[in-house]
């Protein structure tokens, strides 16, 4: 736990997932810290720690602890599937356990620790309603008004995902920055974009939101599995290839299963004259 005085340092663990990068602040049994000035300030990478989201770890009733997540620009997002294998990787290694329940804007979620070593989250069912992704009005999902066709996945965070000929050759930074705040998402969006490279296998990269190039987005890998199988392109049990690493999604009857690599990179402490100079 904490050290309470006003002059102790604030641990922080930096871990990534498929090199989708996070600092993790554990406020089991304290007040939350992170305001949207501290995460843009730790999330700048010359100024601050640098990360793509902030996971902040939180006590909850009836799970194993709650999450919240922020993205590198201090805007908040409502899921983080790298993020939170990364985080439950780390809670069950504590509590000696190879599952564990936790709490996000999306309700109640579970992770396991494969055989393998793999960590493995349930990410929920995708939404699949206008509302909810949200878009700012009712349109076809799988086929938005869109130049380029693309679809519209809800995973707690919306995302649009481009079925591509060749995902190497998107300008990312020109097109999913230009995406992301097209008006039809009217709390912006991730942009995916992805390739067929086998069965049952796709190539993504990915513009987050608030965040930008990332080299992994859990969540993304998610929606664009489902909006694959959605649109007859794959079956159910999908491989992603992203620059980061490899993830694999699994649709099953109790959710969207989003499984893959997790690395506990190093433990700092903010200094308190770092976090006196935010404010
Ligand atoms: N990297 C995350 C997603 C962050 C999403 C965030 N950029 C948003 O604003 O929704 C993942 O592994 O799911």
């Amino acid at each position: 736990m904490r050290d309470a005085r006003p002059d102790a340092p604030l641990p922080f663990m930096k871990m990534h997932g498929a090199g989708n990068d996070f600092v993790i602040l554990d406020s089991r049994g304290r007040e939350a810290v992170t305001t949207p000035a501290l995460a843009a300030a730790l999330g700048d990478r010359h100024r601050g720690v640098g990360f793509d989201q902030l996971a902040e770890i939180r006590d909850a009733e009836g799970a194993d602890f709650a999450l919240d997540f922020w993205n590198s620009d201090g805007s908040r997002a409502g899921a983080c599937g790298n993020a939170s294998r990364c985080v439950a990787d780390h809670v069950m290694a504590g509590l000696g356990r190879d599952n564990v329940t936790f709490v996000t804007e999306r309700g109640r979620l579970s992770a396991v620790r494969r055989a393998d070593g793999l960590v493995s989250v349930n990410m929920g069912a995708p939404i699949l309603d206008w509302c909810g992704v949200p878009l700012s009005e009712e349109v076809d999902l799988m086929h938005l008004p869109v130049a380029g066709d693309p679809a519209a996945v809800g995973m707690g965070n919306p995302h649009c995902v481009f079925f591509v000929p060749d995902a190497e050759a998107v300008d990312l930074p020109r097109d999913g920055a230009a995406m992301e705040r097209h008006p039809l998402f009217p709390k912006a969006t991730n942009v995916e974009y992805a390739s067929v490279t086998g069965p049952d296998r796709l190539r993504m990269r990915v513009w987050e939101r608030g965040a930008g190039i990332t080299l992994a987005c859990g969540s993304g890998a998610c929606a664009t599995a489902v909006a694959a199988h959605l649109r007859g392109l794959t079956g159910r049990h999908v491989t992603l290839d992203l620059d980061g690493g490899t993830l694999e999604i699994d649709w099953r009857a109790d959710g969207v299963w989003m499984t893959g690599p997790t690395a506990h990179v190093f433990d700092g402490w903010l200094t308190p004259a770092f976090l006196a100079a935010l404010v």
